[in-house]
């Protein structure tokens, strides 16, 4: 069986409904998408320098500070000074969802699986450095990058911690956490390029589902009572997703929290209240899941 086959094969099993439409948005080529870093500039500063480079953007719903570019490619912004400067932040739509659903206002973050660190500096920007927040990456080299994303985009209030995160010393307690497990990463699949699909096998599936699961008994360990978690993959099979949020509720020691955000695109979900955005031109797939301790 081909990669594409075993792809398609694995989304019929979950979505027998929408295979076509997923196949067709992990083709689709993507928009370029970036978010204005307020901890180094403003928004109206990006946009007046963007606008005299002759590149416009389209807003996003659901940030102020989240823009599409509407024709052109990352280079294009990646010449620019104040890419260099770390006023701008390129990043996929889906990912900034995690830290928006999170909302975190006060208090110790957790970033379980930080690097190389978008939803960590978009945290730091979006909490205006009013929490304090340990970034967690096992990967030494990938928690290099972390650290220098960290420091480019002036996210100050961060430590990193280059260790295993089911490591974590059960002594720490935090107000909020952010579990963006390492996966299988089928939502973000270009099926354009078949070589480069090689590595999504059956084995990275089940791999990432074991460290999910242990990944997030952990955070519920961690995190404080009555305070809340998000569980996110770039992955859109329930295996990942669901599967370990159902294992998560088992515990009796979390329950789900709706979330209220209005994406469009977003593929069915057998839990309540969970968000799987569809892979498209402008959203990769990815799987959104809030929790409360009790
Ligand atoms: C999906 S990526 C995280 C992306 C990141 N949150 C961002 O927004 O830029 C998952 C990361 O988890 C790391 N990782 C995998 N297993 C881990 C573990 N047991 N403890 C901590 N980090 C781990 C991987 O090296 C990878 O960098």
């Amino acid at each position: 069986m081909s990669t594409i086959d075993f792809i398609e094969s694995k989304i019929k099993s979950y979505y027998p409904n929408h295979v076509e439409a997923i196949m067709a948005g992990l083709k689709a080529p993507k928009k370029v998408t970036f978010r204005i870093n307020t901890l180094k500039s403003s928004i109206e500063a990006v946009l007046s320098t963007l606008e005299k480079q002759g590149l416009m953007v389209t807003p996003v719903d659901f940030s102020e500070i989240a823009f599409i570019l509407n024709e052109g490619h990352e280079q294009d912004l990646q010449s620019l000074d104040i890419y260099d400067q770390g006023h701008i932040y390129l990043q996929s739509l889906s990912s900034m969802l995690p830290p928006i659903v999170l909302n975190p206002q006060k208090g110790d973050i957790l970033d379980m699986a930080a690097a190389p660190g978008g939803k960590t500096t978009q945290m730091a920007a979006l909490t205006h450095g009013l929490c304090t927040i340990t970034a967690c990456e096992q990967n030494p080299i990938r928690a290099q990058k972390l650290k220098y994303n960290l420091d480019k985009q002036g996210a100050t209030k961060v430590t990193v911690i280059t260790k295993d995160a089911r490591q974590l010393d059960d002594f720490f307690r935090f107000d909020h956490i952010l579990l963006d497990a390492p996966c299988s990463g089928s939502g973000t699949l270009d099926l354009n390029h078949e070589k480069h699909l090689q590595n999504f096998t059956d084995h990275l599936i089940q791999k990432s589902i074991q460290t999910q699961k242990a990944l997030i008994l952990k955070a519920i360990e961690l995190l404080k009572p009555k305070q809340t978690m998000v569980y996110s993959t770039c992955s859109i099979l329930k295996s990942e997703n669901e599967d370990i949020v159902k294992f998560a509720l088992k515990t009796n020691k979390v329950d789900i929290v709706p979330i209220d955000l209005n994406i469009e695109g977003v593929l069915p979900s057998d839990i309540p209240g969970v968000i799987t955005v569809m892979p498209s031109a402008l959203y990769e797939g990815f799987f959104i899941a809030l929790l409360r301790k009790k």
